[in-house]
């Protein structure tokens, strides 16, 4: 059991070997300073995870110093920081306050579209979580956390969608479980259904309504640009070195990101790029003839519903982010519709965050939280989860017994997927 004392130990401590970190590898101690948005870029794997282990003792001492009572009302108010940040990343308020300068709040109101009494609001509620400074009353510059967003169109689209239509849709979760349990035909299927009643899934409406369609492939693009969620942690997390000139089958490939990942690592390889939805085909298609036109022709783009009897032999198929948008039914029906595709020895891996086993723990850094925060959202957009490797094993084991679990791979080191490998034995 964790003591105020002992967690005071920890943090000095491992402090004291972040110092010395820091020196080694020439970085400055980090501040809130406008200079200091990205302290840690370059780091190494010791520095990561000592900053991590000081992230886990402060957050122990925090909920021991706030108690039980102030920690309950802290999450149930977590709502209004989300708000707080989608309005700030929404209006691009970080974006137009002078990099190195100060505006006041009358010229940023001007630039931004919205009241001054308001923009004042949002500004200071920021401040109070580490957003900006207020140099003198009514003007405003950046902290390294404001700046973070204003130096990283990325991070501000990750973010965006993380605090407005995901927030959304966790905070229906409640009623949409109210109503689940009231039954009948009423009843939404997820918490999406009550956010945007008009479609039956979140692919149905990213294909008719095309502003939420960007909306959504700026937030997944932006995903694969950090070190958390890249494509590499895909290319190094599995031996590709031996694929030589097989065939990979990317099965809900989009428009083939992780294809043109692996293209380097696979240099002989022909990919097959399939995926339900025909515009992100087509982007994938135009982007990697005029990127590259040589990968481009060992590249197909291929319109397949995965829940069809798979009609391409290849060696290795991927489901990248796939099964955790789906049912442990619906994704035993996409197991069982691959099987007319697959030859004796295909490989299937599944690259997707990987459920800790049980009993669960506290978790205090983000890393940790964040396949517990991808399950929620799995549940509140597709009534879909995150699973853990003996989840994936026995779901494989359902779909057909010829599915042998063979590894799993990856998930270390700050990146969010594992790499579990299957293999088919007739
Ligand atoms: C979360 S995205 C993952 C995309 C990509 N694999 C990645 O890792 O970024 C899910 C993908 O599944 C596709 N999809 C949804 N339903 C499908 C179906 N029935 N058949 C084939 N693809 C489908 C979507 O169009 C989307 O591209």
């Amino acid at each position: 059991m964790s003591t105020l004392g002992a967690l005071v130990s920890t943090i000095v401590e491992k402090t004291t070997t972040l110092s010395l970190l820091l020196g080694q590898q020439n970085i400055t101690p980090p501040t809130f300073a406008e200079d200091d948005h990205s302290p840690y870029q370059g780091e190494n794997v010791a520095l990561r995870q000592t900053r991590y282990d000081i992230v886990r003792a402060a957050q122990d001492l925090l909920r021991l110093a706030q108690g039980p009572e102030d920690q309950i009302l802290q999450l149930a108010w977590s709502s209004a920081d989300t708000s707080n940040i989608s309005v700030v990343l929404q209006f691009k308020i970080a974006e137009n306050v002078p990099l190195g300068g100060s505006i006041t709040s009358a010229d940023l109101a001007a630039k931004v579209g919205l009241p001054e009494d308001i923009l004042l609001r949002t500004l200071r509620y920021a401040i109070g979580n580490g957003l900006f400074v207020e140099t003198a009353p009514g003007v405003f510059a950046h902290s390294a956390t404001s700046a973070a967003v204003a130096h990283s169109p990325s991070l501000r689209d990750i973010a965006l969608g993380g605090s407005n239509e995901q927030a959304q849709m966790l905070l229906r979760l409640t009623d949409a479980l109210v109503l689940q349990q009231k039954g009948g035909a009423d009843a939404p299927h997820a918490a999406f259904n009550l956010v945007f009643p008009k479609y039956q899934n979140i692919f149905e409406c990213l294909a008719m309504e095309p502003d939420l369609a960007m909306r959504y492939h700026l937030y997944m693009m932006g995903r694969v640009k950090t070190d958390r969620w890249s494509t590499t942690n895909m290319v190094k997390s599995w031996d590709w070195a031996n694929v030589g000139s097989k065939a990979i089958v990317d099965v809900g490939g989009s428009a083939g990101h992780t294809c043109m990942a692996l293209a380097e690592a696979c240099p002989q390889a022909k990919f097959i790029i399939q995926d339900v939805d025909k515009v992100a085909l087509e982007q994938g298609r135009q982007a990697l003839s005029s990127a590259s036109p040589a990968l481009a022709e060992r590249t197909s783009f291929v319109q397949h519903d995965f829940f069809q009897p798979q009609t391409v032999s290849g060696d290795i198929y991927i489901f990248r982010h796939i099964f955790h948008d789906w049912s442990d039914e619906d994704t035993v029906r996409i197991l069982k519709a691959l099987v007319p595709g697959l030859i004796d020895g295909a490989t299937i891996l599944v690259s997707e965050g990987i459920m800790p086993e049980p009993p669960a723990k506290r978790t205090n850094a983000l890393d940790e939280k964040q396949i517990l925060i991808e399950d929620l959202f799995m549940l509140a957009v597709h009534n879909g989860r995150e699973r853990s490797v003996e989840d994936f094993t026995k779901l494989f084991k359902l779909a057909d017994a010829r599915y042998e679990y063979v590894t799993t791979t990856g998930g270390i080191d700050g990146a969010f997927q594992s790499t579990v490998e299957f293999k088919f034995k007739t």
